[in-house]
């Protein structure tokens, strides 16, 4: 099998989300510059210092009893970890970006949003998003794949196995 750039880079985001250790809804994201070269990628997690296994992955109860207080977006989290200007990058993210992550992306200078699920479509911070990066000129698109399962081994071939 042989996948496009845009199918590369979308499973290098879907790779990362499983680093997360959000219970409900994994993310994860990857910024690709006019070269081609990955320079950031993330995935929803706790900041640096604030142990996953402390701090709250549950969404109901009191403000600080929830995750939403604590979590850095895996968008955000790309963003930060990149090495260089953004300007002019991509960003694969396989949910679309909340409104927070939409203003970070626009003042990096990231050009262009491929996103795979927009499940929270209906909510005021993804039409708040849609209109920023509509004002903004950054321009958005969903993946458009037939891939629906890419399967990566990590037990080797009978002949490929060591002893
Ligand atoms: N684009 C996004 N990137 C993200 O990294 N997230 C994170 C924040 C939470 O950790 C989780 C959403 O939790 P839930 O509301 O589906 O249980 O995904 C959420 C969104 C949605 O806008
Ligand atoms: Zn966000």
């Amino acid at each position: 099998m042989i996948i496009s750039w845009d199918e590369y880079f979308m499973g290098i985001a879907l790779f990362s989300k499983y680093r997360s250790k959000d219970p409900h809804t994994q993310v994860g994201a990857c910024i690709v510059n006019e070269d081609k070269h990955i320079v950031g990628v993330g995935y929803n997690g706790m900041p640096n210092g604030c142990s996953d296994a402390e701090f709250p992955w549950g969404s109901t109860g009191e403000f600080g009893d929830k995750k939403y207080a604590y979590v850095v977006h895996a968008e955000l989290n790309a963003i930060l970890n990149a090495s260089t200007s953004l300007k002019g990058c991509r960003i694969y993210t396989s949910l679309f970006p909340c409104n927070e992550c939409c203003k970070a992306i626009i003042q990096s200078g990231i050009k262009e949003v491929i996103y795979l699920s927009d499940k929270y479509a209906a909510t005021d911070s993804t039409r708040a998003s849609k209109r920023m990066f509509a004002a903004a000129g950054v321009h958005y698109r969903r993946l458009e794949t037939d891939i629906e399962e890419l399967p990566v081994n990590f037990v080797l071939p009978k002949g490929e196995r060591e002893g």
